[in-house]
């Protein structure tokens, strides 16, 4: 049975994380096992950065956002001698298996690492809900709730001035963050990857808006990675009644204490985590998936296709 387990967190830091590492630790100690802190993601694993947890390192995080831990990037982690020192500085210290919590990418180094031997996990820890598997990744509704309330700020002085907010948030890739607030602040269009960018489409609807429908502002929610929104925003003055003013959300999306959604579910998959690798199960990922906490092989999970989000596009496009 497995005797020490370490936890770290990699990639893009997420608001739950610290719940995630509170509930893992507190599920490890209460059931005998050690645990290990592992600071800064891969690098401090390869850099021997790791320190015992106990019941105080834990203590007064569960409502706090980022990582105690520390995140990281290592994109050496790739290659196979580099994972090797980071097996060596576990089996120094009796470490016998890991808790990954990231996204994607972090995954792909967890399975590398069970198929060396080291049994891992992965938590779903990312504001991007870009984890196929799990309906919701830890992080993603404290991001949304700080989405939302922005653009109900941004509404108040955009209705004052006649003006259309462009409104960019994160997501990498995927359009999850901007489809739900988009729905939840009662945006007047939403630009996502899935839904592709039409910039003239777009004009032709806010001159609609302006002009047909009389509206004093609009509000378009659009991830990012799609187009320059400070750019697009002198294409909406130029173009359109509104005068444009593009916001970047940027890293405030990531910060903040989580919310109890979040909150909950870090504490519930952490403990799967520490059942599942006290079954001796490495090499899964957990998920949540119609209100029920599973697991999922990495490498089929990370294969799953996305669940459609045309039943929320079509809901958004009768809001309007
Ligand atoms: N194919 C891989 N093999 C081994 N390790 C990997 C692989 N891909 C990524 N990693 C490791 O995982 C780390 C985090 O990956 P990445 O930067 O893609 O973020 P992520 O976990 O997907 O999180 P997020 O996208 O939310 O920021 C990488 O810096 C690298 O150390
Ligand atoms: O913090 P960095 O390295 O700039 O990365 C930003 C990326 O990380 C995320 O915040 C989380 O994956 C993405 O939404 C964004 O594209
Ligand atoms: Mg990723």
């Amino acid at each position: 049975m497995v005797r020490r387990i370490g936890i770290l967190t990699s990639g893009g830091d997420s608001p739950g994380m610290n719940a995630a590492i509170r509930a893992v630790t507190k599920v490890g100690l209460n059931s005998g096992l050690e645990v290990f802190g592992i600071y800064n993601g891969y690098k401090g694993m390869v850099e021997g950065y790791i320190e015992p947890m106990t019941r105080e390192t834990i203590r007064e995080i569960v409502n706090r956002g980022g990582t105690i831990l520390g995140s990281a990037r290592l994109p050496e982690f790739k290659d196979e001698e580099v994972r090797r020192k980071a097996i060596h500085q576990l089996s120094k210290r009796g470490i016998e298996a890991v808790v990954v919590i990231g996204g994607d990418g972090s995954y792909r180094g967890a399975l590398s690492l069970t198929e060396m031997g080291i049994n891992c996990i992965g938590l779903p820890g990312t504001i991007d809900n870009d984890i196929t598997c799990t309906d919701f990744t830890i992080g993603f509704h404290t991001a949304l709730e700080t989405v939302v309330d922005a653009i109900d700020k941004l509404r108040d002085t955009s209705n004052s001035h006649h003006r259309c907010s462009i409104v960019e948030v994160m997501g990498n890739r995927c359009g999850d963050l901007a489809l739900w607030s988009g729905i939840a602040s009662g945006a007047d269009m939403i630009v996502t990857s899935e839904t592709g960018f039409d910039e003239n489409d777009v004009l032709d609807r806010l001159r609609d808006l302006d002009i047909i429908r009389k509206k004093k502002h609009a509000i378009v929610v659009i991830s990012e990675k799609i187009t320059d929104v400070d750019q697009f925003a002198k294409k909406v003055t130029l173009n359109t009644g509104f005068s444009g003013r593009a916001t970047v959300l940027g890293h405030i999306q990531r910060g903040g204490s989580p919310c109890p959604y979040d909150r909950m579910l870090a504490s519930q998959m952490g403990e799967k985590a520490v059942d599942l690798l006290m079954q001796g199960i490495g090499g899964h990922c957990v998920c949540i998936r119609d209100n029920k906490i599973v697991s999922y092989p990495i490498e089929k999970a990370l294969s799953m296709p996305a669940e459609s989000r045309k039943p929320l596009q079509n809901l958004f496009e009768r809001l309007v």
